[in-house]
């Protein structure tokens, strides 16, 4: 305990430092991405984070921020439960994205608000979401999680690919391929249930199951804050389930042209979640994919729906 005025200043600055160099153990999507600006009444600006390779601003992190600004303009008895989104145009990485949210209703126990997120004046997404009052319920039931091993007992996608990478029989593209992979700094974990095929040569079902979670901390106390980062990792990795059946295929172009959420119970984005993707349906140059978030307790979290369009070319066809 400090006994002077001078040995107290000098505990304070001493504490101080110690705490400079701390590094922040906190996820990027809370500290960044998901801490919208404010710059006027329900009207705010997004920073971008992980650009995918496509170079259009990633589907999650837009709906992610929109729920950020819809959950902003009601109050703390409301909870998230659904939300509707149509991705219009493509979203640019160069300018930032601002989120204006429209009061849509107020009910005694739903409230629905309509975010539209705009680039260059122009709408990039439309997000309905829909916020209610707990109520309980004697209707309630689920289905059962997927029986799989626990996170513990798998790899991460980046152990796999290390290890894959290690086999001097890996072809020059594929390590190139693998490599960008690594480079990447998307803030979420992902450890798949079964090994993903990096050689894309065997025809799989659409379906894929795989850990998931955010990397950093989150915290417990703000649930809404777990539900848009959620929505934020909700969007990656699914749609390809659509593109399992077709090894010989390559999207030329690929994206989700909507996206729908609704969550069920309380969970933890910084928390082990298993990721059930399914795809019941292709065609037309589109695809359908359906997912659920799954507690490692066995409760259902979170379902949600999205079509995209899939654009793709035949790999293995002449060129002649
Ligand atoms: C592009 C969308 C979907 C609308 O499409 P369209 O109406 O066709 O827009 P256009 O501006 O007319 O054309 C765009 C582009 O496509 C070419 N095009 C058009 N029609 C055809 C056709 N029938 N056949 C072939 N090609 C066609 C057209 O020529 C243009 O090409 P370009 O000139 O080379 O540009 C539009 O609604 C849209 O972009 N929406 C936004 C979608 C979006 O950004 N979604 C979120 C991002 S996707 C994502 O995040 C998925 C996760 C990725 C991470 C992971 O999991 O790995």
């Amino acid at each position: 305990m400090a006994e002077s005025g001078a040995e107290l200043k000098r505990e304070v600055i001493d504490a101080a430092a110690r705490f400079a160099d701390t590094p922040d153990l906190r996820s990027v999507l809370v500290t960044s991405v998901l801490n919208l600006e404010k710059l006027e009444y329900d009207l705010y600006r997004g920073k971008h984070h992980w650009v995918p390779r496509s170079q259009r601003l990633f589907g999650g992190q837009i709906v992610g921020q929109a729920l950020v600004a819809a959950a902003r303009s009601v109050t703390d008895q409301l909870h998230v439960h659904s939300l509707h989104c149509y991705f219009l145009r493509a979203g640019d990485p160069k300018v930032p994205v601002l989120y204006q949210v429209d009061r849509t209703r107020d009910g005694r126990s739903f409230c629905v608000r309509s975010v539209k997120a705009i680039q260059h004046g122009q709408p990039i997404l439309t997000c309905q979401a829909s916020f209610h009052m707990s109520q309980p319920s004697p209707l309630e039931h689920q289905f059962t999680m997927p029986s799989v091993p626990p996170p513990d007992a798998l790899l991460t996608v980046e152990e796999l690919i290390q290890r894959h990478l290690s086999d001097p029989n890996v072809a020059d593209v594929t390590k190139q391929g693998l490599n960008k992979i690594l480079a990447e700094e998307v803030p979420i974990e992902i450890k798949p249930v079964n090994p993903p095929d990096f050689r894309r040569h065997v025809v799989m079902e659409p379906k894929k199951l795989f850990w998931v979670r955010a990397k950093g901390h989150i915290g417990e106390e703000d649930m809404k804050l777990h539900c848009c980062v959620a929505a934020y990792v909700s969007d990656y990795s699914l749609l390809p389930t659509a593109l399992l059946p077709y090894p010989k295929y390559r999207a030329q172009f690929s994206a989700s042209l909507d996206h729908a959420m609704w969550f069920h119970n309380t969970f933890r984005a910084d928390q082990w979640m298993l990721y059930e993707c399914e795809s019941p349906w292709a065609g037309g140059s589109r695809g359908l994919v359906q997912g659920r978030m799954w507690r490692q307790d066995g409760v259902l979290a979170v379902s949600c729906a999205q079509e995209g369009v899939l654009r793709a070319k035949n790999t293995t066809q002449s060129k002649l």
